[in-house]
């Protein structure tokens, strides 16, 4: 199989790009620190220039002659007087740099009546909360002063509270979810629904900041990422928690760029987290998230993709280079997921021979290999039916050998199918997303703690959370990376998905496999066959091939070598 070469870019690194404009940052700095005084001077003269000028417009006429003789005769003193002109000269850079200094405007003298309306009104309501019967000196009580509470304050350009901290007593009970639930839901309600509000509880001052989040970009669409090899970028956050951007386009036709912080999951030998569990209520974007997961595999990696949902979605990388196989059946699941158990110990034992012997480890056994299953709770359901193998079965191996042998799993699923996920699949995957509404709990259950974010009302596609291990839960916008044969998708975005996928690879006989050669050109436009096939390409055959003989030799019995799936389409890399 032709691997596509590495884009410059991606293999110089961000760490490059991200020291050049620090340096540029300080020099910057730096400069503009030993310029100050020059800059201040320079904005003195040409104040006090316009200030002579327009003296001199408002003169009148008949004026005019005697305010030259004036200033002719001062100037000739200065000339004639010891050390004149240097005297002068000070004096005037004096003035200059009195007249340059910055005039910070007043700070206003308090809050305007609307916004002290507002203020006193959420003070009240905060008192049922942050007030006990027995406290002789309640920093809350009725009718009681906002201005010990709230030590900063900020509004909006619409009167709307910005950010807010605000002091609490001691014994409120911080430490319990509940209780700060409570007080996030009652500020999101008071400061004004719509938004969405991020609470820093400090629970050592007793004070919580309020901060009005802006809302998260929802038109980026897929497009290469500036990422290192072995880093996927699940999608996009704001810069509160991640200090780290990727240079983008955004816009309806990808016209403007930015720079935006990204949620990046690292997968491989040193991931904590190398395994992801998406969860979403139908129609909020893991399909999408798994199409933009492909695709970003596929510059380093091979994919292989079991969709449960058996809508098609991922019909656009069906045979392309890098993906072993697209099903939508049990039996082609089964039988692809029966060979990646396999390849996840051949890898294993020949890392571990290599190891033995002192030596790196193959390089067949560290091309990345992806394993990503959209729904695959219908095919439990279906099994169970049968009392067939359950795909989820089969994950074992490479879930629990997944990272040493650089096999990633990760797995969507909808809300109403967690339940009949198995126990390995909600042990190993460590990184997690919610996608679209979900209740407190939901969110609570998936991620294994609360977002420290309102909720919006209105959830964008592909808008949720994500979670990587324990770290902290970030807000999350997927990239728009629609499936480019759905007759909705708009014509840039379908672009940006066809440019990023490897060119197709040619079937070797002329028995192509079902939907192979019946998926219309990438130019085209509407729904394709639904393909069932399994399709390994020449490589991937190989490495099978290579797989049977090396487990033949030390793998043990439980764990044979399975040979290419027997309804495989052989199909040859045409690059
Ligand atoms: N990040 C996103 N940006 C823009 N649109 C999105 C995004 N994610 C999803 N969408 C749009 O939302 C719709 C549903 O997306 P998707 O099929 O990925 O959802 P799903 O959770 O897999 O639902 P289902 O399983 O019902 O197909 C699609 O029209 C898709 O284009």
């Amino acid at each position: 199989m032709a691997r596509r070469p590495l884009p410059r870019i991606l293999s110089n690194g961000s760490a490059q790009l991200a020291r050049s404009r620090e340096l540029a940052r300080t020099a910057a700095d730096s400069a503009t620190d030993v310029l100050h005084p020059l800059i201040t001077i320079t904005r003195g003269l040409r104040r006090l220039a316009s200030a002579g000028r327009r003296r001199w417009v408002d003169t009148p006429k008949e004026r005019r002659g005697a305010v030259l003789l004036a200033v002719a005769a001062v100037l000739m003193g200065v000339v004639l007087a010891p050390y004149g002109p240097l005297l002068a000269a000070v004096a005037l850079m004096a003035a200059a740099a009195w007249h340059g200094r910055e005039r910070t405007p007043a700070a206003p003298a308090g809050p305007a009546p609307g916004q002290l309306q507002r203020l006193t009104s959420l003070y009240e309501a905060l008192v049922p909360y942050f007030s006990a019967s027995d406290d002789p000196e309640p920093l809350y009580a009725r009718g009681g002063d906002w201005e010990k509470v709230f030590s900063e304050y900020e509004f909006d350009g619409d009167g709307r509270l910005a950010h807010l901290v605000i002091s609490y007593p001691a014994y409120f009970t911080d430490a319990e979810p509940e209780s700060r639930a409570r007080i996030e839901q009652l500020l999101g309600a008071k400061c004004g629904r719509g938004r969405e509000y991020h609470f820093g509880w400090d629970e050592e001052a007793n004070q919580l900041t309020v901060r009005v989040l802006a809302p998260l970009p929802t038109d980026i669409a897929a497009q290469p990422f500036v990422t290192a090899p072995g880093e996927t970028v699940l999608g996009f956050t704001d810069p509160t928690r991640v200090r780290r951007t990727l240079p983008l386009t955004h816009g309806a036709h990808g016209e403007e760029r930015a720079d935006v912080p990204p949620v990046v999951w690292r997968t491989g030998v040193r991931s904590t987290e190398p395994h992801l569990l998406a969860v979403g209520q139908p129609g909020s974007g893991t399909s999408t998230l798994l199409r933009s997961i492909a695709l970003q595999a596929l510059h380093h990696g091979d994919v292989v993709i079991v969709d449960g949902g058996g809508t098609g979605e991922y019909a656009c990388l069906t045979g392309r280079d890098g993906v072993l196989a697209v099903e939508c059946a049990l039996s082609g699941a089964v039988t692809s997921l029966e060979w990646a158990a396999a390849e996840t110990e051949r890898r294993l034992a020949a890392a571990g021979k290599a190891h033995q012997a002192g030596d790196p480890p193959p390089e067949d056994t560290r091309r990345p290999l992806w394993l990503l299953l959209d729904r695959p709770s219908v095919f439990t359901h279906l099994a169970a039916a049968d009392g067939g193998t359950d795909p989820q079965s089969l994950l074992q191996a490479p879930l629990r050998h997944g990272r040493a042998a650089n096999v990633t799993v990760v797995v969507a699923e909808q809300f109403d199918g967690i339940d009949a996920l198995a126990a390995p699949v909600r042990q190993h995957t460590r990184a997690r997303v919610v996608l679209g509404p979900a209740t407190a709990g939901q969110l609570e259950s998936v991620l294994g703690a609360p977002p420290h974010t309102t909720p919006v009302d209105q959830m964008p596609p592909g808008r949720g959370y994500a979670r990587l291990g324990t770290g902290p839960v970030h807000r999350l916008q997927v990239p728009a990376t629609p499936d480019p044969y759905d007759d909705a998708t708009s014509e840039a975005h379908r672009q940006a998905v066809l440019d990023l996928l490897p060119p197709r690879t040619t079937p070797v006989d002329e028995e192509a496999p079902v939907g192979a050669d019946s998926a219309p050109a990438e130019e085209g436009a509407g729904q394709v066959p639904v393909p069932e096939a399994v399709l390994l390409d020449k490589a991937a055959t190989e490495k099978v091939a290579a797989a049977a003989m090396a487990t033949d030799a030390v793998v043990p019995e439980t764990a044979p070598a399975q040979p290419a799936p027997k309804d495989a389409a052989v199909a040859e890399s045409s690059s």
